[in-house]
């Protein structure tokens, strides 16, 4: 019998959803695996907004010491934690197909009213406080770091009326039943990867393997996708603190690829956002193409906006 395929991953409840997805769609190929839970920064400082950590990779970096070292064959993360370079001695093997990316509104009132004056939202997102600010002028915003289940506890102690929280997670939960508002993807657009399951290994991994695991676990048009929009982020050169968007979608018959990037201000108040059509083939120059289209129309001004009140 062939040796077990290693799966590294955080020890949060989704991202052990997300462990127990990969090995289930080994399993159905006819792989065992093991998942070896692997404990990163982000899960361990919760006390200071991912924006103040800044660290590039703070959900991902021990995991990838792991595939260095070959405790793990493969890490899984959610895609829209894998900072948008990896270490040239790794790399994304699969993105799995994509979940619904929009984010949603989560809370115990169940006729929570988006338009109530002095609504709190729980939410850490520079991206999500940007927009709520433009879009829900009347709500303020509240830290809400931690896993999931942490956040939950916050809103039912009563810290905000409701979260602020991708769909995915919060389906995969399954707590389906608290959502109370699905916000639009076209206003409210998801930060790059959202809703995706990626696949990182060490380039050394023997070939074989590595052939087949991206031929079970790889969603193709999930795929493509998340090239454009990780070539939109590398370019807006962003991380998780930097307010920037970006949705591709592509179209049924699989010959194009849409994509929906931008960069909103912290205060909501300036918003650069482009949308353009390409050949599926050139997805990843169509992400290059519009982050230097934002950052030419004024995003570059925005982003040192950013650093310095960061920095400060
Ligand atoms: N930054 C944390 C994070 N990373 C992935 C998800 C949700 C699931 C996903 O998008 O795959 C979340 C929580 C959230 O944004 O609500």
């Amino acid at each position: 019998m062939k040796k077990p395929i290693r799966i590294g991953t955080r020890g949060s409840k989704l991202a052990l959803w997300q462990a127990h997805h990969v090995a289930a769609c080994l399993e159905q190929a006819g792989l065992a695996s093991e998942i070896v839970i692997i404990t990163t920064k982000g899960d361990v400082v919760l006390d200071r907004s991912l924006d103040k950590i800044g660290a590039k990779g703070v959900f991902t970096e021990e995991l990838e010491v792991g595939l260095r070292t070959g405790h793990i064959d493969i890490a899984v993360h959610s895609a829209k934690d894998v900072q948008s370079s990896i270490p040239d001695d790794l790399e994304l093997l699969a993105f799995m197909e994509r979940e619904q990316v929009n984010d949603v509104v989560v809370s115990f009132q169940a006729d929570l009213d988006l338009r109530k004056p002095g609504l709190v939202l729980g939410t850490s997102s520079t991206r999500r406080k940007a927009m709520l600010r433009r879009f829900l002028p009347n709500a303020s915003t509240a830290e809400a770091r931690g896993n999931l289940q942490t956040r939950l506890r916050k809103l039912e102690e009563g810290q905000y009326d409701a979260l602020v929280l991708a769909y995915a997670g919060v389906h995969r939960m399954e707590y389906d039943h608290l959502i109370r508002h699905v916000l639009p993807e076209t206003q409210f657009v998801p930060a790059t990867g959202q809703g995706s399951v990626a696949i990182e290994c060490a380039r050394a991994l023997e070939p074989a393997l590595k052939t087949e695991l991206h031929r079970i676990l790889d969603h193709p048009a999930t795929h493509v996708c998340l090239a454009a929009e990780r070539a939109f982020l590398r370019t807006m050169e962003g991380g998780c603190s930097i307010p920037s968007f970006a949705l591709a979608t592509l179209s049924p018959d699989g010959a194009t690829v849409h994509l929906h990037g931008g960069l909103i201000s912290l205060d909501g108040a300036k918003l650069l956002e482009e949308a353009q059509t390409a050949d599926a083939s050139q997805a990843e120059a169509l992400g290059i193409r519009i982050a230097e289209s934002v950052l030419a129309r004024g995003g570059q001004q925005i982003l040192d906006e950013i650093r310095r009140e960061r920095d400060a």
